[in-house]
């Protein structure tokens, strides 16, 4: 599939945490409440992120009717935030947590509602802080990528980034911290 990504030249190979999450288990991310993976977000694309051996992780996700974009099929920034929860989840299998820093898909054909889309996703390596993975989306057939992505992630210390946030943080009962 054609992409435009370009891969630094001093990346280097990055080691799985013997403490990762066992391939075949569901990556445990942050809370319930994420748009991504979230069961308690009242909106959201539920994603569950498998992990696989080494560095890699896969995942499916039924394309809803709620998804559309243009008629009857997926729009494009829901598939890209699929991409982004994927690739984002699996910096965790080296017990890294990341924020998205830069994102970019390559869409190679229309992806019909009602299909269930599948992905599969690589940490490709490191430079310092940077995380670069890529994932590719098919419908059943790994010979027939319907879309591609590539995405740079960059190790936080997590408190520190969210200290300024945390007070507007939505919890399941619908509630604001403080509120
Ligand atoms: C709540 C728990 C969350 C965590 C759970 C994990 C699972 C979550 C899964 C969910 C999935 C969904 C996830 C989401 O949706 S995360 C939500 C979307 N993302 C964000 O909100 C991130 C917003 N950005 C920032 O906070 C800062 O800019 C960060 C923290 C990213 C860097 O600011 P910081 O001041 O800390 O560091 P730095 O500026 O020195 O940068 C460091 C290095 O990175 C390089 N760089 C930076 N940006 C880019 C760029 N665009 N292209 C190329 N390179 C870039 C930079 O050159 C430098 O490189 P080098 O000098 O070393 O060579």
């Amino acid at each position: 599939m054609k992409t435009s990504f370009v891969l630094p030249a001093d990346i280097e190979p990055l080691s799985r945490d013997p403490k990762a999450t066992s391939p075949g288990r569901r990556i445990n991310l942050h809370h319930s409440m994420c748009f991504g993976c979230g069961a308690d977000a009242p909106v959201g694309l539920r994603i569950d992120v498998i992990a696989g051996e080494g560095l890699t992780v896969s995942a499916s996700m039924k394309v809803e009717d709620w998804m559309q974009g243009g008629p009857g099929v997926i729009h494009g920034g829901l598939l890209s935030t699929a991409f982004d929860e994927v690739m984002g989840t699996s910096p965790l299998l080296l017990r890294m947590p990341v924020v998205t820093g830069h994102l970019e898909i390559d869409y190679a054909k229309p992806i019909p509602l009602g299909s269930t889309v599948q992905f599969t996703g690589e940490i490709l390596g490191g430079v310092r802080r940077k995380v670069y993975t890529r994932a590719v989306a098919h419908l059943g057939d790994p010979q027939e990528p319907v879309a591609a992505a590539h995405g740079l992630f960059i190790a936080i210390d997590l408190e520190k980034h969210f200290a300024g946030y945390r007070d507007r943080a939505v919890h399941p009962s619908g509630h604001q911290n403080g509120a």
